[in-house]
């Protein structure tokens, strides 16, 4: 337990400190295709005059990432506001414990190993197949395939999702055709890998938050029991249902890779299972269906008895999964236990797809609350519709969840997550986004009135960016345009900073409105704590405020 914060004595506001977060909204760097800058956002343009603002850095090393060249995501964004510094992320861990053969020392990968060997049975590896490096890595996983081979497993299969949402949109057969040649290459009377079923992340098994268990279900069918629309190659099913669906490959059908009519890898007792993802949102509720003795989520017909392993440990709190290969990141001392030891009362609400960021992210990956007499989660249910169909999503129920409790002065600091200008980013749909930008501008409007009417301070700022680019762009910068005369949409964040700024009801001359420059988003932490009166502690990002 953290000790209580020491107080400034200097900055003493009427109303709470409100943190607003704008998933997934950043600072374009081409004007081109810039969903956020051409969208008429007239409540954060009045803001961006009244009051101080600066960028901050929220991708690559600023974030935990291996390298600049890493754009940032929700779970290290999150990670980093919420736990006032950077942590060395799983991108980054998993990276080395592979590289540093860590990892086949470690008691899983040997369990898992010597399982599939004595019972001849097949290791199995399901998980996002891309070089996104958000929930997974392609290396990884070769070099796992690699490295189980020459310990002398004889059969891995490969449960592949296709990804377009951290990649290009349509680029699945840049890794599954390399991959597929990969694994003919190691191929021979020793040793049988294949692809075995597959299919769009958006459709099966990666579903997040409760949100859509019917995504598990499909997953689980396809994976485990090898029920589905049935093809001899990925190359094929890829090819095939694209043309049929239309469908980019976050959205592809599911499918199960057959020979002579029969799966060539369904899961079975005695089988060994890696989940090579390494984030924890999109990998619970799979992990939820293999772990848990009873399911109410659905009906697994047939729940092989296996030895299953995670990437990481998803849930610090919860310690799931049971067995893990990588230890993640020790993410200790974050805000909102320091404020818990402070007494300070904290709300935090955001619709389903993004509740846990601004809880479990937030909180350094724990699904668990500090203090249940000081804190309050809402989540406000987000429907299931692919969201350029409804951009606004669930924007205006935030807000006025939001301005209710304002009004009612029962918390010190509030903080939100506004899903927009990131879920909506992802569908690659430019006019959608232009639309979610603006329905989210009215309703930071609206929040605005009922903070200063409080006599509060509101602190707007995203965990990374994506509505603000979202074309593809060549290495020159020039747009890149497909047959038909479209730019290319692109579905994934961008590499830009964010917003800051700082809206205080009452400023009072208590600190420089100059904000510093060229700090991260972790900073973020510090200045809370701040604008609540608190010295920020000493392991801590600086503040983005300088306090007179
Ligand atoms: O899981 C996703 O939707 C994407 O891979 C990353 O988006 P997020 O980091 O904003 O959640
Ligand atoms: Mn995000
Ligand atoms: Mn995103």
């Amino acid at each position: 337990m953290v000790d209580a914060l020491k107080k400034m004595g200097k900055i003493s506001r009427k109303g709470p400190v409100v943190l607003v977060i704008m998933d997934g909204v950043g600072f374009g760097k081409y004007k081109e295709g810039d969903a956020v800058a051409s969208s008429r956002t007239g409540t954060l343009n009045k803001l961006y005059k009244a009051y101080p603002w600066t960028k901050l850095k929220a991708h690559g090393t600023a974030v935990g990432l291996p390298s600049d060249d890493d754009m940032g995501n929700s779970e290290v964004g999150h990670n980093a506001m919420g736990c006032g510094r950077v942590f060395a992320q799983g991108a980054k861990l998993v990276n080395a414990s592979i590289s540093t053969g860590a990892m086949y020392e470690g008691t899983t990968w040997k369990k898992l190993i010597n399982n599939a060997k004595e019972k001849q049975s097949t290791l199995h590896f399901i998980g996002l197949l891309s070089d996104g490096n958000v929930h997974s890595h392609i290396d990884n996983l070769k070099a796992m395939i690699v490295q189980a081979k020459k310990e002398g497993v004889s059969k891995v299969r490969v449960h592949a999702l296709l990804d377009g949402r951290d990649v290009g949109e349509l680029s699945a057969l840049e890794y599954f055709d390399p991959f597929e040649e990969f694994l003919s290459g190691l191929n021979d009377e020793g040793f049988d890998a294949k692809i075995a079923s597959g299919g769009g992340r958006m459709v099966i098994t990666m579903d997040r938050y409760n949100a859509n268990w019917n995504m598990v279900k499909k997953g689980w069918e396809t994976h485990v029991l090898g029920e589905g629309r049935m093809f001899d190659s990925a190359h094929e099913a890829i090819v095939t249902l694209r043309e049929e669906s239309k469908a980019i490959d976050q959205d592809l059908p599911p499918f199960v890779i057959a020979k002579d009519g029969k799966p060539v890898g369904t899961i079975e007792d005695g089988d060994s299972v890696i989940l090579f993802n390494f984030r924890g949102d999109r990998a619970l509720e799979i992990t939820k269906a293999f772990e848990a003795e009873e399911l109410t989520e659905f009906d697994r017909k047939r729940r092989p008895d296996i030895e299953y392993a995670g990437m990481m440990e998803y849930d610090g709190d919860l310690h799931v999964p049971a067995q893990f290969l990588v230890t993640p990141p020790a993410i200790d001392k974050t805000l909102a236990e320091y404020l818990c030891a402070s007494k300070v009362k904290q709300f935090s609400i955001s619709e389903t797809q993004k509740f846990g960021h601004i809880t479990y992210f937030f909180n350094g990956n724990r699904s668990g609350k500090f203090d249940a007499s000081l804190e309050e989660y809402v989540e406000i249910l987000s429907d299931i519709v692919p969201f350029e169909e409804r951009p606004w999503m669930k924007c205006a129920e935030i807000a006025d969840r939001v301005i209710k409790e304002v009004e009612n002065g029962d918390w010190d600091f509030i903080k939100l997550n506004f899903p927009n200008g990131d879920m909506v980013g992802h569908t690659g749909n430019y006019q959608a986004v232009v639309c979610s930008m603006e329905g989210l501008d009215l309703q930071i409007g609206r929040i605005y009135k009922a903070v200063m009417e409080a006599g509060g301070v509101m602190v707007i700022t995203a965990d990374h960016g994506n509505a603000d680019d979202m074309f593809e762009h060549a290495k020159d910068g020039s747009v890149k345009y497909k047959e038909n005369g479209d730019p290319q949409a692109k579905t994934s964040h961008s590499l830009n900073p964010v917003p800051c700024i700082i809206c205080d009801s009452n400023y009072q001359g208590e600190y420089e409105t100059e904000l510093k420059s060229g700090l991260g988003i972790s900073s973020i932490a510090a200045t809370c704590m701040n604008l609540l009166d608190f010295e920020s502690p000493s392991e801590y990002d600086p503040s983005i405020i300088t306090v007179k």
